[in-house]
C-alpha cells in the first residue's frame, strides 16, 4: 500500500474535474468494458488514463493474479478459519468441474440433483404434504448469508416464477414478522426450509421453533415436521436434533461462505419459485463472469476495474461512502445484499497478518432504488460537502407494456449521474435567476458535480443477467480484499454482540446470578423492559 499512500498524498492538492477529462475524445468508448453481457461505462469516474495504468501496474505488482488463482484453485485463503473459499466451483458445469475437482464435484453433483429433485417433486405436486396436500407456499427460515443472497435473486427474477409455489422469507426475529408471515399460511400446504450453516444462529433458531410449534399445533401432529421440513446446513448433527428427516438436509459446506452460498442449496427457496432451468441459467450466467475475471486482462477485467476503481474513489480521493442505485424494481433488494457482502467482508482493519492497517477499507454501502433516492438522499449528494461516489445500475429493457415508464426510467438514471458529474456552477445559478427572484437564491441552486460514478447496464433482467451481475460483485470485493490484505471471508466483528444478546437476555429474566459488567445504559435499558407488566 505504500504506492496508494504516496499518491494519496500527492493527490491531496488534486483538483481535478472530471469532465474536463472528456476532452479526449476516446474516453468514453476506451473507459468502458463489457463481460457476460453486462456493460461497465466508468467514463465518469475521476480518474485519467495514466493514474488507471498506474494503479493497474500496482494490483499485478501486489500478486493479483496468483491471489485469484488462489482462491479458484481452493487455496485457504480465509486464513483465520482455515477454510478454501469455493463457492465459485458450485457454477462450473458438471464435465469441467469433474475434471478439475474429481471427488469434491461428486459430492457438489450429489447435493444439485437432491436439490433438483425436491424442486421437481415439489413444484409438479407429487411430494404431497402430511394431510396429503399439494404444496402451495414455501417459508425459508435464515438471516445474514443464509437469506440476503435467496431474497436479492428471488425479488430480481420475480417475472421468470415458473412454479406454482409462492415463496416467503423470514429472516427477522420479531414477532411480528412472524405473525405476519404466518397469518398468510396455512399448515398444511406449506413446506419450510431452514437455512443455517451453523443451526446455532439464534434468531434463526427461535423462528424455527415458533414456525414448527404452529405446524405441530396447527396439524397436531410432530411427524409433521420431519415430512414438511427441509435444512441446509453444515451442522447435520443439530438439524437432526431439531426433528428434521437426514433425508430432508442438504448440505452447506464449509468452504462456502454463507455471504456467497446462493449458489448452493442455500439456493433451494429460489429454485423453487423460478425451477431448475432458470437456477441453472442464473448460475450459468455467473459463470460467465467468473470464466471473465480468471481470463481477462486487468485493464479489460470488469470486476478488477470497479475493485480498482473503489480503491482509488476510497483510499486516494478519500471518499467514504458508496451508493447503489438500481433504476430497476426489481433490483430493488441489490443495495441490501451488497450492504452485506461488501462490508460484512471487506468492513475491517487487519491484515491476513493479524497487523493493524493504516489504510481504510470497504466504504459505506448504502442506496434503494435510483428514482426513489432521487426525491430523498440524492439532494445530499448533489449539494452536501461530502462526495458520495455511485453504481448506477440499469436494464436497458423494461416491463414491455409499460414501455414508457421504461424510457423515463433510464432517462432518469442517466441524466443524475450527468448531473452528479457536471453539477451546476454559481455563474450558471445567477444566470439562470428570473427578476422577481432574490439573487442569492443563486447560491442555494449551485451544485457541486464532480461525483464520480460507473453505470453498469444489464440487456435485461434474466436469470444469467442476475447471476452474472451477483458475481460481479463477488469478484470485485475479493480484488479489493486482495488488494487491501485483508481475509473478506471471516466475520470476526458480528461475535460480541451475540455474546452479550445472551447476557442481556438472562438480565431481562431477572437472572441475579448472571455475570456482567455492562454499562449502567444498558442496565436501564434491560431495567424499563423488567418493570413492564
Ligand atoms: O447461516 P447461519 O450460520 O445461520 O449464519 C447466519 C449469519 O450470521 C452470522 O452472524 C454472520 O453475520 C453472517 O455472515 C451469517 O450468514
Amino acid at each position: 500500500m505504500d504506492f496508494l499512500n504516496k499518491i494519496a498524498k500527492e493527490q491531496s492538492q488534486r483538483n481535478q474535474c472530471i469532465m474536463e477529462l472528456f476532452d479526449d475524445s476516446e474516453r468514453a468508448s476506451d473507459f468502458s468494458v463489457c463481460a457476460a453481457n453486462l456493460l461497465l461505462d466508468y467514463s465518469k469516474q475521476n480518474i485519467n488514463r495514466g493514474e488507471l495504468t498506474d494503479l493497474m501496474t500496482w494490483a499485478k505488482k501486489s500478486h493479483l493474479t496468483s491471489k485469484i488463482n488462489s482462491m479458484f484453485s481452493g487455496d485457504k485463503v480465509n486464513n483465520t478459519e482455515k477454510r478454501s473459499v469455493l463457492h465459485t466451483i458450485l457454477r462450473v458445469p458438471t464435465e469441467i468441474r469433474n475434471e478439475m475437482f474429481g471427488g469434491l464435484s461428486l459430492e457438489i453433483h450429489n447435493a444439485e440433483k437432491q436439490m433438483a429433485l425436491i424442486v421437481e417433486n415439489v413444484s409438479e405436486g407429487k411430494y404431497k404434504s402430511f394431510t396429503g396436500k399439494t404444496y402451495t407456499d414455501v417459508l425459508a427460515i435464515g438471516i445474514g448469508g443464509s437469506y440476503y443472497g435467496v431474497k436479492v435473486a428471488l425479488s430480481a427474477l420475480s417475472q421468470y416464477n415458473s412454479t406454482n409455489l409462492k415463496v416467503h422469507l423470514l429472516a427477522n426475529v420479531d414477532g411480528r414478522a412472524v405473525a405476519n408471515k404466518l397469518e398468510k399460511l396455512d399448515a398444511e400446504t406449506t413446506l419450510v426450509v431452514v437455512i443455517s450453516k451453523t443451526f446455532t444462529t439464534q434468531e434463526t433458531l427461535l423462528n424455527a421453533e415458533t414456525v414448527k410449534d404452529w405446524m405441530t399445533g396447527e396439524l397436531r401432529s410432530i411427524e409433521a415436521i420431519t415430512q414438511q421440513w427441509f435444512a441446509v446446513s453444515s451442522n447435520v448433527e443439530k438439524a437432526l436434533a431439531f426433528g428434521l428427516k437426514k433425508d430432508n438436509i442438504l448440505p452447506m459446506w464449509d468452504w462456502v461462505g454463507g455471504r456467497f452460498s446462493i449458489w448452493s442449496a442455500v439456493g433451494l427457496p429460489l429454485a423453487l419459485a423460478i425451477g431448475n432451468d432458470n437456477f441453472s441459467l442464473f448460475k450459468e450466467g455467473a459463470y460467465e463472469m467468473d470464466k471473465h475475471f480468471q481470463q481477462a486482462d486487468f485493464d479489460q477485467n470488469m470486476p478488477v476495474l470497479l475493485a480498482i476503481l473503489g480503491i482509488w474513489n476510497r483510499n486516494v480521493l478519500n471518499y467514504s461512502s458508496l451508493a447503489v442505485l438500481p433504476y430497476e424494481h426489481s433490483l430493488r433488494i441489490f443495495p441490501a445484499y451488497l450492504q452485506q457482502i461488501d462490508m460484512e467482508s471487506n468492513g475491517k482493519s487487519v491484515s491476513n497478518e493479524g497487523k493493524k492497517i493504516s489504510w481504510s477499507t470497504a466504504p459505506i454501502v448504502f442506496g434503494q432504488e435510483g428514482t426513489n433516492g432521487q426525491h430523498a438522499f440524492m439532494q445530499l449528494m448533489h449539494q452536501s460537502k461530502d462526495i458520495t461516489p455511485a453504481d448506477f445500475i440499469v436494464a436497458l429493457r423494461g416491463n414491455s407494456k409499460y414501455k414508457e415508464h421504461h424510457k423515463v426510467l433510464l432517462a432518469n438514471c442517466i441524466a443524475q449521474s450527468e448531473a452528479l458529474m457536471k453539477g451546476k456552477s454559481l455563474e450558471q445559478a445567477k444566470a439562470e435567476i428570473v427578476s422577481d427572484e432574490k439573487f442569492s437564491l443563486a447560491a442555494h441552486k449551485e451544485m457541486k458535480g464532480n461525483t464520480p460514478s460507473n453505470t453498469i447496464l444489464l440487456e435485461s433482467i434474466s436469470p444469467e443477467s442476475v447471476g452474472a451481475l451477483m458475481a460481479l460483485y463477488e469478484h470485485k470485493i475479493f480484488v479489493q480484499g486482495a488488494l487491501w490484505q485483508i481475509n473478506s471471508f471471516d466475520q470476526w466483528g458480528v461475535e460480541l454482540g451475540k455474546k452479550l444478546s445472551s447476557q442481556v437476555l438472562s438480565l431481562m429474566d431477572n437472572n441475579t446470578e448472571t455475570e456482567n459488567d455492562m454499562s449502567a445504559s444498558s442496565l436501564n435499558l434491560i431495567k424499563a423492559y423488567t418493570q413492564i407488566d
